[in-house]
């Protein structure tokens, strides 16, 4: 693999294997807050080598005053909250794209609750000071739920320890609302207990109870495989140890995909994925799983499958801006995507042949993944194939396993 770009050759077919997916990203790094919390001495089972998980694990045991989370918005995030309410003092900063990224509901919703906090560049953005926190009676905040539920989940997995614990009003429409779910699964794990109802979220004060805890694999992760099954001529796999329970809101992939031609059984050794029927109309709101919306766009664009997404509001805050992205890298096989009265609809490619697919990736680990599967449909070449890492490291060596790359 030269490192500019990975070389994806023809094909239509791949080898039948099973996969073993990274751990979840999201999960490892509420794990790692909470069990910091804790004081925990217990295991944190299967964290894998994504560099979000191993960025959390630095930056949680590093004695230096400036911490850089690099792309890692959940590092980001969840840091701001665990450092402030520890009261410790550092600066906390990340890529360019990071200062990009705002932060401002977080920092305010902390400083209501008594945490020093500072902008050390621009207002609202990283990378910012913190300098402690004193306590104040406020048990009560209004924060918006339609921005990034990770201010939400950072504040939720504090909050355990503020003395009166808080209640959260959320505001206007609330995004990726199985990420909240998540943040509670895993605070209840750990012994504390908390309660989302309509736009309501009430955290008792409690102690965290130290645990073992196993990181489930990656659902958002196992969408790629399904986009490859989808776009295969007739080739299925396995994904190991992936259950339809999980407590990830992007397992509904096996659901979206029953619509783009991939049926999914579960069995013991994990989801079993293979070709199914398919319709060439699809409708669907990523508003609580927006990491799909890639994948899906892409799917629909190759497999001539015309759609109409909502939804896609976060997309434009997160690695790049993703609806940008793909509006540039759809084009390069004569797919279009375009907004109509606040509905993109997606125009596949009608005929999506090429000779030489060359995809650029806005230093976005989805965007390459995402888009490596139309080597179903010809040859396509990836730049700055290492930008997996974020999340999925193993990604081009499993694609080596299954006969690709
Ligand atoms: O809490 C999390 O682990 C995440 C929440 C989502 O972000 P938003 O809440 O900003 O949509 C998601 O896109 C991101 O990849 C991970
Ligand atoms: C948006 C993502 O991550 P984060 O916001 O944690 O950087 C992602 O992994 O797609």
């Amino acid at each position: 693999m030269s490192e500019e770009s990975i070389l994806l050759p023809s094909t239509s077919n791949f080898d039948p294997k099973i996969i073993q997916l990274p751990a979840s990203k999201s999960v490892a790094n509420r794990a790692l807050i909470v069990h910091a919390l804790a004081k925990g001495k217990s295991e944190i089972k299967n964290l894998s080598e994504a560099r979000d998980t191993q960025t959390m694990i630095r930056l949680l045991h590093s004695d230096s005053e400036l911490l850089d989370v690099l792309d890692a918005g959940t590092t980001m995030r969840f840091l701001t909250a665990f450092l402030a309410i520890t009261n410790q003092h550092k600066i906390l900063t990340g890529t360019a794209r990071m200062k990009e990224r705002p932060i401002g509901i977080l920092v305010d919703s902390l400083k209501s609750i008594g945490a020093k906090i500072s902008y050390v560049e621009r207002e609202g953005f990283p990378p910012i000071k913190i300098e402690g926190f004193a306590a104040t009676e406020v048990k009560e905040i209004k924060m918006r739920g339609d921005v990034s539920s990770q201010y939400i989940s950072a504040l939720m997995m504090v909050a355990p320890l503020l003395k009166g614990g808080l209640k959260i009003n959320l505001e206007g429409k609330i995004g990726s609302k199985p990420y909240i779910e998540m943040t509670l699964a895993v605070m209840k794990h750990f012994g504390a207990a908390g309660e989302f109802s309509a736009n309501v979220i009430s955290i008792p004060p409690q102690k965290y109870k130290d645990a073992t805890y196993s990181i489930e694999p990656d659902w958002s992760a196992a969408s790629y495989w399904y986009s490859l099954v989808a776009l295969s001529k007739n080739s299925s796999i396995t994904l190991a140890g992936l259950k339809p329970d999980a407590i990830q809101g992007d397992s509904v992939i096996w659901k979206i995909m029953q619509s783009l031609g991939v049926n999914t059984t579960f069995n013991e050794e994990g989801a079993v994925l293979t070709k199914a029927e398919y319709s060439n109309s699809f409708e669907y709101d990523f508003t609580h799983c927006p990491d799909l919306a890639q994948t899906v766009a892409v799917v629909c664009a190759a497999k001539g499958i015309k759609a109409k997404f909502t939804g896609l509001e976060s997309l434009k805050i997160k690695e790049t801006d993703r609806v940008k992205a793909l509006q540039v890298e759809l084009s390069k096989f004569g797919a279009a995507l375009y907004e109509v009265d606040n509905v993109w609809i997606l125009e596949p490619a009608p005929n999506p042949e090429w000779d030489h697919l060359v995809i650029d990736t806005y230093e976005d680990h989805r965007m390459a993944m995402a888009f490596a599967p139309l080597c179903m449909l010809g040859k396509v070449e990836i730049k700055d194939p290492s930008v997996v890492n974020k999340s999925y490291p193993g990604f081009w060596n499993d694609f080596r396993k299954v006969g690709l790359a």
